[in-house]
């Protein structure tokens, strides 16, 4: 299924910021429309104070990818546009260029699921500089804020104890649909969500395109609906006996778990089980501790207690001190709106560009900021591990002369005194793999569950230090020794000559 395809069925190729057609024009107008060039995709600082983020949206972005080109429809639209003058911004033969383009761009990312850092290339885009310009905003657009929900959902679902060995049980459900950003910004958080390890949705749609597990409780209006709230557990348990989790906060919650107790006991003659009651409001922790209670003395050891009321990833954790026996999270605003940093700041910088006759010349963007300066060159990432646990990634140029299997010297980006050394026979591999090779996917997309089992995996290898909320350890991501040698003098000799 091909979510990109089914919500945009005409062509998602102007799907860009105006600049990167005017920047198009201008490589083509001067010749330069098929020189080769590397960009990296790559962001400053993990979002949500964090010590860690999940890479997410490749899938979508390959789907982007793979469906690329430039329609009659875009490309006479593109002729409508005037500059200034009132004239044409675009030239037709330029359009003629664009409408006959056949992408053919080498693409290499760092798979879904995978915890990465900053500085890290999540994506490397290799090929004609036109065409690399042309794909900057959409893939940062898709990676952006997929690789932001999935670390938030990580979060969230981290302090639930979904990936704690000792509470299996716990479960955390996406509620976000209602309040998200938009259709597009729902299902790719609904995705984005899933990934980071919640079990379901409450959004069908998501279910329908993507196989996500669909959940579902009721709202306070079937409640209100009765003159009851007894008469209410009582109409909903006939109509639906095999989903029935009732919302037990209308009134008064403890009398609402007394109640579905009562309805629980009936639906267990007609051979039916309750599946739990859902607290939305209220003191969370002495609510489903009390409810809890009531369940277990009434005979439902088995019955959930879902709790829902703008959660997020510190609430659930204080909850969990607090003793709160909620074993079902719905989170929906928090977690699908990224409520507490609603970007992540990813950026795409030119890397190296081929000169007239072939060779690679590497360039640099400079800041008044060391840590902002770009990386030259055709990176990549080596992942350096121990049998537990991930020990160091080493960010490398493969211009360069360092080969995975020598031994690595690297060097952290913010303070070059601090430097760490891993020997050649320490475990190691590299995160970015081969996507599209000549603009043909090369790459077979894993499925959903595959993803999620990353997550699971990458996170068990993570030090719990780097994934505490408060003040997270920082894990070492560093350059490689040669590459951090060519960067400081590329800044001394651009600072030299500026
Ligand atoms: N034990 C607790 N510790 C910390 N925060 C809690 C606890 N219990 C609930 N909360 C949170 O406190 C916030 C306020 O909840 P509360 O139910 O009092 O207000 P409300 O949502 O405005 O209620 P209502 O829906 O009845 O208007 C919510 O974000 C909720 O998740
Ligand atoms: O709080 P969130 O994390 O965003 O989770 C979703 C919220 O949406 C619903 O409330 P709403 O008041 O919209 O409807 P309701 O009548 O079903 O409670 C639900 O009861 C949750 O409180
Ligand atoms: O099914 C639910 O309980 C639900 C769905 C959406 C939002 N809040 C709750």
């Amino acid at each position: 299924m091909n979510l990109l395809a089914e919500l945009y069925r005409p062509s998602l190729s102007l799907l860009t910021d105006l600049y990167q057609l005017t920047m198009a024009y201008g490589y083509w107008k001067n010749g330069l429309a098929e020189r080769s060039a590397v960009f990296h995709l790559f962001f400053r600082n993990n979002p949500f104070d964090g010590g860690y983020s999940i890479a997410c949206g490749l899938q979508t972005a390959i789907e982007y990818l793979d469906k690329l080109r430039l329609t009659s429809e875009d490309t006479s639209y593109l002729g409508t546009l005037t500059g200034a003058d009132s004239r044409p911004l675009f030239d037709e033969e330029f359009l003629d260029y664009l409408g006959g383009l056949k992408f053919s761009l080498d693409v290499d990312a760092i798979p879904e699921g995978t915890t990465v850092y900053p500085h890290e290339p999540l994506v490397r885009v290799r090929g004609p500089i036109l065409q690399c310009q042309l794909v900057e905003t959409p893939l940062l657009n898709l990676i952006n804020f997929q690789t932001l929900i999935a670390t938030k959902s990580a979060r969230v679902c981290s302090a639930a104890g979904v990936y704690a060995s000792d509470t299996p049980h716990d479960r955390v459900i996406e509620f976000g649909l209602r309040r998200a950003q938009g259709v597009d910004g729902a299902l790719a958080a609904s995705r984005a969500s899933y990934i980071g390890g919640c079990s379901g949705t409450s959004n069908v749609l998501a279910g329908q395109l993507m196989g996500i597990p669909v959940v579902g409780t009721h709202a306070h209006s079937w409640v209100m609906t009765f003159p009851t709230e007894r008469e209410a557990f009582d109409r909903y348990a006939d109509a639906m006996p095999n989903n029935c989790v009732f919302l037990v906060d209308t009134y008064d919650t403890l009398e609402g778990v007394r109640n579905a107790v009562e309805v629980g006991r009936r639906l267990r003659q007609s051979g039916h089980e309750m599946l739990g009651v859902r607290l939305d409001s209220g003191d969370l922790a002495w609510l489903s501790i009390e409810a809890r209670r009531v369940l277990d003395d009434g005979g439902f050891l088995n019955a959930r207690i879902v709790a829902s009321n703008d959660l997020d990833e510190r609430l659930i954790a204080s909850l969990k001190t607090q003793g709160a026996r909620i074993d079902t999270w719905g989170v929906g605003t928090k977690l699908v709106t990224a409520f507490d940093q609603p970007a992540l700041g990813g950026v795409y910088k030119l890397g190296a560009i081929q000169n007239e006759n072939g060779q690679w010349q590497h360039r640099i963007k400079l800041s008044e900021q060391t840590i902002k300066v770009s990386n030259p060159g055709m990176l990549q990432v080596r992942r350096f591990e121990n049998d537990s646990e991930h020990r160091g990634d080493m960010i490398y140029d493969e211009l360069l002369d360092w080969k995975p299997g020598d031994n690595a010297n690297m060097v952290d980006p913010a303070d070059s005194h601090r430097r760490k050394r891993f020997s050649a026979d320490t475990p190691s591999k590299d995160l970015l793999v081969e996507i599209l090779r000549g603009g043909e996917l090369v790459y077979s997309p894993p499925s959903l569950d595959s993803i999620r089992e990353r997550v699971r995996e990458n996170l068990n290898r993570t030090p719990a230090a780097v994934q505490r909320f408060e003040y997270p350890h920082e894990y070492p991501v560093g350059l490689e020794q040669g590459l951090h040698d060519l960067k400081s003098k590329m800044i001394r000799d651009a600072r030299e000559h500026s």
